[in-house]
């Protein structure tokens, strides 16, 4: 048995961090022989003889006769305290639920043996210990709540509810069994949990036997989980909760109903105590054989009750109370075998680690980087002199995947040409007004019935995601994750609709569509849903068209077709980074579903106070997470997240604490203390000069006709060593999020997680060749007069930043704010300063502090300051070769990181 005490507790896990097996402890204790017992000068047919060693006579006095001897881990003669026991015995296995372990201690013995007496008084040590506990771990937040059951002729009540309720058992597929509408009281302190002790001790069903005056007639189940986390707001303690439940089980005589009977109710009683104390005893024997088989837990409810302290994941401590007397020695004898029984039974105890979401997104990543370093093993690269051989590597598998899209293009392109004759048959048969058989120009080209057309296939509005405004479309859809992404409200040229996923429904056979509506359903709401105005079959066509031309558009933008230095041979070839890029979000997007619905319950939890049922937020890491299907947009993504998506906030929350508010000082001054490390990660990195790139890819300009941003930045004196192309890439870069309007969101996260690598190089570049697209692509909306699409990206960007300045409040304290306001020279008394302070960041793309301070501001709004490594993962985007610890990444490996 191990041995955990004190500050010990929370590094104790047990070895491997996986279920640790280990014997139920079974202790015996002997009770004096009772005044009773001594009037009716009881001889006493039991005795301890050692630590572990009880002698059992069937004589006429223990030494005489032919003694048994039993031995257990223990054993209590009739003079030990219930101090000596709780000490000796029952700490050790109950105190385990400090440190995430379930724990269970039964008391099981005939009547008036004493178990009452000694569950009572250790229930008492237990909080006691519990509370002493807490006090000495301030750093940690603890939340216990409390709740009791009695098990009475079979039916489950609540000790806490007064109105005697039957309560019924549910299985819970990820708990087990549970009780329903159990009432869970919050603890406040030691005394309210010694209230409600003594209120249960009240509600309990008692009569009285012969043997005992207040005889418990039900089996008593009272139940302490606690759940404790950091709380220091960045700690790395915080992302893991641990939650366990202590409990104390004190059983119904265990007597036969003849002996302890003077009544039809005691009879009653004693019948169906002796059924679940069957059962229960069946159940031990089983699992004591080790041969487990089928073990029937649901025989008893106390059985089903108990199943997971049986067998299953909890430390278990029997304890087995005697009555010494000689006129009790058969059931003495029956205590004595059950406990030889429950000796030999094992349950597997484990730590229960619940996961904050912040957690999760670290488990991923590390699962993810894991995942990679094998993938990599083979070239084992990880030097910045190996970069171009992993970027070698990269364009390999590019050249790949772009085999596969070609290959899907014209898989495509045949299945549009089939769309195409189908609409046009369809629109044949809606100028008839009627859609019968006589429709089908001839029998071939009619489907039989019943019969599919397998390889015709309904484009279908893809699913598309708008993280912080950005990145929102995958043309090529979910069987191929490979695309161009683009903002949505510089890309009016494609709509819901036509981005499709050519993987849709297989058509339903034409002979089932005899009417209007089965054309609608047949050919699918992207096309139905056309204009009226002219052929829908026309309308499409074009549009099917234009959809393609952004694929080219982004290919042909270099006019001799260089992207990153490599030659595009074919039009169609996509450029590697983007490719890149977009599989990392695709990761980002997945890890984001995966991970909202904790993130809105945290939000929830951060709003109101901490009620007693949402103490906690997290997942337990045995559970899949849930993953809810969500569309973001620009506004979503901050109001509903209350932070930055990969910055679950923490998994134990109540309000926004003082803790909480980070200053912004430090959060600008941290952004200012890591741009050098962008700077001295520059030298290392072997870059091609950009300056020819850079301008070529304005509108396939030469250098000599430079944008006029890039001109003025070209006249700029380098800041402080930077290296002058990087420096000229960066203005260029938030010139155009700012003439693109792209959400400040993902500025800021851009912006905070490429500057330490020297490899993030090339994320800033394929950002660039993204901006010039959709610069691009507003020009032309701008030429075009297309007012729909600019208000529609002037609109998603107002919306961002008025959701930012509503979560300032929460964010900064007003003294924060008011010397906010100071700095960005706001009027005192000006209307909607919050608003006003949004419009300003990221605005002058010239200073570079007023970027750094515009990100930290962002940052902070939306929690992601420190995080950039995270979000880094998440985006898939770092060309790191992964640290040999992330390697090992198992749950222990995540317990001693945190
Ligand atoms: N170790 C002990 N030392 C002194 N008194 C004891 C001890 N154990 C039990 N007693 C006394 O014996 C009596 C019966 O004890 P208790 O009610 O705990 O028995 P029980 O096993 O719970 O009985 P039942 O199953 O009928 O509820 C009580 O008055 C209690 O104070």
């Amino acid at each position: 048995m191990m041995t955990i005490d004190g500050d010990e507790l929370l590094q104790w896990e047990p070895p491997g961090f996986g279920p640790c097996e280990e014997k139920v402890l079974v202790m015996v204790r002997l009770r004096p022989l009772n005044e009773k017992e001594v009037a009716r000068n009881e001889i006493s047919v039991l005795e301890c003889i050692d630590e572990t060693t009880i002698l059992l006579s069937n004589g006429l006095h223990v030494h005489s006769g032919n003694p048994t001897a039993f031995k257990f881990d223990k054993v209590f003669r009739g003079g030990s305290s219930t101090k000596e026991v709780y000490e000796q015995g029952a700490k050790d296995v109950v105190m385990s639920v400090v440190s995430g372990i379930n724990s269970t201690i039964f008391a099981y013995g005939q009547t008036s043996s004493g178990k009452t007496y000694t569950m009572n008084g250790i229930a008492d040590y237990t909080v006691s210990d519990i509370y002493d506990y807490i006090h000495k771990h301030d750093e940690r937040a603890f939340v216990l709540k409390f709740s009791a059951i009695e098990i009475y002729n079979e039916v489950v009540r609540d000790l806490l509810n007064s109105d005697n309720h039957q309560l019924k058992l549910l299985d819970d597929p990820e708990r087990g069994t549970v009780v329903e509408k159990l009432t869970e009281i919050t603890l406040q302190d030691s005394t309210h949990l010694r209230r409600l002790l003594s209120m249960c001790e009240a509600q309990r069903r008692t009569g009285e036997t012969p043997l005992n005056e207040t005889s418990s007639r039900s089996h008593q189940i009272l139940k302490i989980s606690i759940e404790s986390s950091s709380r220091e707001f960045f700690s790395r303690d915080k992302s893991t909760t641990i939650s366990a439940s202590v409990s104390f089980v004190d059983l119904a005589g265990s007597e036969r109903a003849s002996f302890a009977v003077s009544s039809a109710t005691r009879l009653k009683e004693g019948c169906h105590i002796n059924r679940s104390l069957l059962a229960l005893g069946t159940v031990i024997r089983k699992l004591s054989k080790g041969n487990h088989g089928h073990i029937n837990y649901r025989d008893s409810k106390l059985t089903r009750i108990l199943q997971p302290s049986l067998g299953g994941n909890a430390r278990t401590s029997v304890i087995c109370t005697l009555s010494p007397a000689k006129s009790q020695v058969e059931q003495s004898k029956n205590t004595l075998m059950f406990a030889t029984c429950a000796k030999e039974v094992s349950t597997k105890a484990q730590v229960n680690v619940v996961l904050s979401d912040k957690a999760l997104v670290t488990y991923l990543q590390k699962e993810l980087a894991r995942l990679e370093s094998e993938l990599r093993s083979s070239t084992s690269l990880s030097s910045p002199s190996d970069y171009p051989e992993i970027l070698r590597e990269k364009n390999m598998q590019i050249l790949k995947l772009e085999n596969e899209i070609r290959e899907l293009t014209k898989q495509r392109r045949l299945a549009e040409s089939r769309v195409h004759d189908l609409l046009q048959l369809i629109g044949n048969i809606q100028a008839s007004g009627q859609l019968d058989d006589n429709t089908w120009e001839n029998e071939d080209s009619k489907p039989k019935s019943s019969q599919k057309v397998p390889d015709i296939q309904i484009p279908r509005q893809s699913q598309t995601s708008n993280i912080g405004g950005m990145w929102s479309h995958d043309l090529v859809g979910n069987s191929n994750r490979v695309g161009v992404e683009m903002e949505r409200s510089n890309f009016s040229e494609i709509s819901d609709d036509e981005v499709g996923d050519i993987s849709g429904n297989v058509f339903p056979s034409a002979n089932s569509v005899n009417q209007k509506e089965g054309a609608a359903q047949l050919i699918g709401r992207s096309v139905l849903n056309q204009p009226k105005s002219g052929s829908s079959y026309g309308t499409k066509d074009v549009k099917q068209h234009n959809m393609e031309k952004p694929l080219k558009s982004i290919v042909n933008h270099s006019p001799d077709q260089h992207i990153l230095g490599r030659e595009v041979s074919d039009p169609e070839t996509l450029s590697p980074i983007t490719l890149e890029l977009n599989r990392s979000l695709n990761f980002r997007d997945n890890v984001y579903r995966a991970t909202e619905q904790g993130l809105t319950d945290d939000v929830e939890q951060r709003e109101g106070t901490l009620s007693e049922d949402k103490g906690f937020s997290g997942r337990r890491i045995s559970l899949r997470p849930k993953l809810p299907p969500s569309i973001y947009n620009s506004s979503d993504v901050i109001l509903s997240r209350n932070g930055s998506p990969s910055l679950a906030g923490s998994p134990y929350t109540g309000k926004i604490t003082g803790e909480e508010k980070v200053t912004y000082k430090e959060e600008t001054s941290s952004i200012n203390a890591s741009l050098p490390k962008l700077k001295a990660g520059w030298g290392q990195f072997e870059v091609q000069s950009f300056d020819s790139q850079v301008s070529q890819m304005y509108h396939g300009t030469s250098e000599k006709e430079l944008h006029p941003v890039m001109i003025s930045q070209q006249q700029d004196t380098p800041e402080s060593g930077w290296p002058p192309e990087f420096q000229r890439l960066q203005k260029s870069i938030f010139d155009l999020w700012q003439s693109c309007q792209v959400s400040l969101v993902h500025r800021t996260h851009f912006f905070l997680l490429f500057q330490n690598d020297p490899s993030d190089i090339v994320y800033w570049e394929v950002e660039f060749k993204r901006l010039i697209f959709l610069n691009q692509s507003f020009e032309k909306n701008r030429a075009m007069n297309d007012s729909n699409a600019l208000a529609l990206s002037s609109r998603s960007i107002r919306h961002e930043r008025e959701s930012l300045s509503k979560s300032m409040k929460k964010k900064f304290t007003k003294e924060e704010m008011k010397s906010l306001y100071l700095k960005w020279g706001i009027e005192k008394h000006s209307k909607c300063r919050k608003l006003q302070l949004m419009n300003q960041l990221w605005g002058d793309t010239t200073n570079m502090n007023h970027i750094a301070e515009s990100a930290a501001i962002v940052a902070r709004l939306v929690r992601m300051s420190e995080h950039e490594e995270a979000l880094k993962g998440m985006f898939q985007l770092s060309f790191k070769s992964s640290h040999p610890k992330h390697t090992l990444l198992t749950c222990n490996s995540l317990l001693c990181d945190q």
